[in-house]
């Protein structure tokens, strides 16, 4: 059966979920949607097939899969116009798990997740719609990861951490058991976080300390 997708936006993020997306081969075909200038070019050899513009034509020509591969270190704004874009047209938008992240069984994983090479799910999480887990990091029992956040490669968070939405945890930080951080916030990489952290906060830090509002 011929399955057909898109991964909107061909940076470096793209080429983490491209690839995942190699490995698992589940689909027949795959095509990378980029800057105009860029059409034509290809990502890893995955062929550039259109811009923005063409998402509407391209799922016309049989893509009905599609999966928003723009990074983002703090607002991720633009991933969730695309996503929302992505849904108003029609595409259906998978959850991508690297071959070799262990994700317990007892998890709920929403739409549009991504969960990279090494990752450790563990058992009562909750991954929200649209998230990162990076490379290497550990969500551990009963997490909560709000819709849109990044969690970094190489993160560690004890049981329990609820991340709020669009939030940003940055690489190799350790965020203690029980803690919450709020929505909008951006973790500097390498924290130690052993306090909640508020909304639209930049913290950063061991201790990680909330440095100002954005
Ligand atoms: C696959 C991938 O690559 S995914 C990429 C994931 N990347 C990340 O997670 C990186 C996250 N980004 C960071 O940690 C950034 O340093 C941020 C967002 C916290 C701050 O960035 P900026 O606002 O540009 O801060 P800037 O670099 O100008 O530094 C400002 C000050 O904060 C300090 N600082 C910045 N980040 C940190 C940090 N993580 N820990 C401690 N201090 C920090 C700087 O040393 C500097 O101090 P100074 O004024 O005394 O010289």
């Amino acid at each position: 059966m011929s399955k057909k997708i898109l991964l909107i936006g061909g940076g470096g993020h793209c080429k983490s979920v491209l690839d995942s997306l190699l490995e698992l081969k589940e689909y027949s075909e795959i095509g990378v949607v980029d800057k105009i200038e860029n059409v034509g070019k290809s990502v890893m050899g995955v062929p550039v097939v259109g811009c923005d513009d063409d998402l509407t034509n391209l799922y016309r020509a049989g893509f009905r899969y599609a999966f928003v591969t723009v990074g983002s270190i703090g607002d991720p704004i633009l991933r969730i116009k695309l996503y929302n874009l992505l849904c108003e047209i029609g595409y259906d938008i998978p959850i991508i798990i690297d071959k070799s992240a262990k994700v317990s069984v007892h998890t709920v994983i929403e739409q549009g997740v991504f969960i990279g090479k090494q990752t450790v799910i563990n058992t009562g999480a909750l991954i929200k719609k649209g998230a990162i887990i990076n490379s290497g990091a550990i969500v551990e029992h009963d997490c909560q990861i709000g819709i849109f956040s990044h969690i970094a490669p190489g993160v560690v968070l004890g049981g329990e951490v609820f991340v709020g939405e669009n939030s940003h945890v940055g690489l190799n930080s350790t965020v203690k058991q029980g803690i919450h951080i709020g929505t909008h916030s951006i973790i500097g990489m390498g924290s130690v976080v052993l306090k909640n952290i508020d909304n639209y906060m930049m913290a950063y830090g061991n201790p990680c300390r909330e440095v100002k509002k954005i």
